[in-house]
């Protein structure tokens, strides 16, 4: 059975591309019958409209607050009855009442080596700290900040001559690796979260995979 997939996101979509480039390829096993953007002028929606799918502008700035705002997103996505929720890009903190109600079922990308660097200005942190190594990861949503059960990591070096804009091309690169791949996972029933614990192909992770592993998990 197809996965019904429901994407959010705020700016560029080239995460949403991925994916739906692999939704139309049969790489995933679903559809993305929405993207839903609080941002109106996220090129992510032009991505979405070229694909076929629902477009729709969720405005944060039109709303009165937070939880205004979650439960319109809330009412939304529920209109297409997801599978999996994804959030690709989507720069708003959700309400830990809208994210329970997805548990289990919401995944995101983060563009560090979580637990390092929960939050924004991911790269900057990493160079001024000095690090040798960054990448991305993929995480089960929860109330807790990027702070999800880690499912899976990409990496990349960081080189001395990096600035922010060269890790974060670098970095983005191995996303669009990792995020299809645990979409895929997530529409073939092969992963899923209980008790807090992810479970993949049937065992539980105690530490989120890296690319390299992803070999020995054919
Ligand atoms: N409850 C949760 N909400 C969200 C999670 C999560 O794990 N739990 N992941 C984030 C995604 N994210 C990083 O991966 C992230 C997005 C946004 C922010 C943030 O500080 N947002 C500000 C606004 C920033 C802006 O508009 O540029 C805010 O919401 O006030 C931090 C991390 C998605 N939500
Ligand atoms: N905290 C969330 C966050 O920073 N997410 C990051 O936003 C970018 C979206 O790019 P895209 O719109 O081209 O997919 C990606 O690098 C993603 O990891």
């Amino acid at each position: 059975m197809m996965k019904r997939i429901v994407v959010l996101i705020s700016g560029g979509g080239s995460n949403l591309q991925t994916i739906l480039d692999n939704c139309l390829s049969g790489e995933i096993n679903g559809r993305v019958e929405a993207v839903i953007s609080n941002r109106p002028d996220a090129y992510g929606l032009v991505r979405a409209k070229r694909y076929g799918c629902e477009a729709i502008t969720l405005d944060h700035k039109q709303f009165t607050s937070r939880e205004a705002f979650d439960e319109q997103l809330q009412a939304t996505i529920d209109e297409f009855s997801p599978d999996l929720v994804v959030l690709a890009g989507f720069m708003r903190i959700l309400t830990p009442e809208f994210v329970q109600a997805y548990l289990g079922k919401m995944i995101n990308i983060h563009p560090s080596l979580l637990p390092k660097y929960p939050g924004l200005h991911t790269h900057k942190r990493a160079l001024e700290a000095g690090d040798k190594e960054a990448g991305a990861t993929v995480h089960f949503v929860t109330p807790e900040l990027d702070g999800g059960p880690p499912i899976l990591q990409g990496k990349v070096p960081i080189l001395p001559k990096d600035e922010e804009l060269d890790l974060a091309k670098r970095v983005i690169a191995i996303e669009h690796v990792i995020y299809p791949k645990v979409v895929g996972w997530f529409c073939e029933e092969r992963l899923t979260l209980a008790e807090g614990d992810v479970i993949f192909a049937g065992k539980t992770l105690q530490i989120p995979l890296t690319l390299d592993d992803t070999n020995a998990t054919k």
